[in-house]
């Protein structure tokens, strides 16, 4: 365990790309380092490891030919988060992301889209915070989430604890899930869903269902249910398929990524308004990332890949969150605004 984080810091040091990663539920935390510092071109046929942006920047991919593998059990005895439960609320980006909503809202009402998916970034000061101590804590606090941590000169340093899977594939056996609606966890209480997010969420899995079809059969879904995520609850759609082609990933890929849960309908339309109106780059955030064609742990061949969200762009003294919430043509603009600081807090609690 040590040696693996210590490895991770001198990968660092020497500028060379690695994945450090632990999926949900799972004890064992897995590293991938390559041992050159080049940027390989992505190939869904080969196994490696993806790290994919929302729309603009570079696919990078580790190839697992030029990676080493680390891998071992999570200690217990990991540090507690520090419990920064206090949200920060700049003015400033509250007042521009609710003009952004409202604008957004008037939009959709106008008939050019059914939803939105709305974003912004927050900075917060690191003060030399150590990186392995920052992902020791993601690493316990959200044992539910596909937590990692990413490096690559072309892309810089990210961190996550992710709750939405974007796809596994094991066996020609495709899983996804449609994940969007968002409340805070309330402990002892069933959550109530409003009729805004459960079309919110509606949206996700008709569009899901409805493209994947083409290269799927036996599509089974489960009922929508609410799922936790640190201090937040969803309403999540498990869908399960069996595919009819073992060459179709990168299209099934395609199709998925990025769905109505981080983009909006109509697909193409809504990213492009995203571009031209949310006025900052992504970059990953709303990406995806992880295993293509090889599981790293068993070297059996299997795709699983999450969406990049609850994430951070690690610099020297500051760190980058990335927040976004869905907009219909319900949406209330304080509330959305909100909506993206609950969901901050999820990196918060960890620095
Ligand atoms: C876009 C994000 O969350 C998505 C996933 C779950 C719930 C969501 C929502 O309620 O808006 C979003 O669709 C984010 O966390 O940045």
């Amino acid at each position: 365990m040590t040696h693996l984080f210590s490895r991770l810091k001198q990968q660092l040091q020497n500028n060379l790309p690695f994945a450090v990663y632990s999926k949900p539920g799972s004890t064992t935390i897995t590293g991938t380092f390559q041992n050159d510092g080049q940027t390989h071109p992505v190939d869904f046929e080969k196994p490696g490891f993806v790290f994919a942006p929302f729309a603009q920047g570079t696919t990078i991919f580790i190839p697992a030919d030029i990676a080493e593998v680390l891998s071992d059990e999570l200690d217990a005895g990991f540090e507690t988060p520090s419990h920064q439960d206090k949200p920060v609320i700049d003015p400033t980006a509250k007042s521009n992301f609710e003009a952004l909503v409202t604008q957004s809202v008037a939009a959709i009402k106008g008939g050019n889209f059914q939803k939105l998916v709305l974003s912004r970034t927050e900075g917060v000061d690191l003060h030399d915070a150590d990186v392995v101590s920052i992902f020791k804590k993601m690493l316990s606090a959200y044992p539910a989430a596909f937590r990692y941590c990413f490096y690559h000169p072309e892309a810089g340093l990210w961190m996550g604890a992710t709750p939405e899977q974007l796809l596994k594939v094991e066996n020609n056996t495709l899983h996804t899930v449609a994940l969007a609606g968002t409340q805070l966890y309330k402990e002892r209480e069933v959550a109530v869903w409003e009729d805004k997010e459960q079309q919110e969420q509606r949206f996700v899995t008709d569009y899901i269902l409805t493209e994947l079809k083409e290269y799927v059969s036996n599509i089974n879904t489960t009922e929508p249910y609410t799922f936790r995520a640190g201090n937040i609850v969803h309403i999540k759609t498990d869908i399960s398929a069996e595919l009819k082609s073992a060459d179709s990933l990168q299209s099934v890929i395609n199709t998925l990524h990025p769905t109505p849960a981080v983009c909006g309908l109509p697909k193409k339309e809504a990213q492009q308004y995203l571009l031209e109106h949310e006025g900052y780059n992504r970059e990953y955030y709303s990406g995806f990332l992880g295993e293509i064609n090889h599981d790293f742990n068993t070297g059996q061949t299997a795709t699983d890949l999450f969406v990049n969200l609850r994430c951070m762009k690690v610099g020297h003294q500051q760190a980058h969150l990335y927040i976004g919430c869905g907009i219909t043509k319900d949406s209330n603009p304080e509330k959305e605004f909100f909506e993206t600081v609950n969901k901050s807090m999820t990196m918060r609690k960890v620095l």
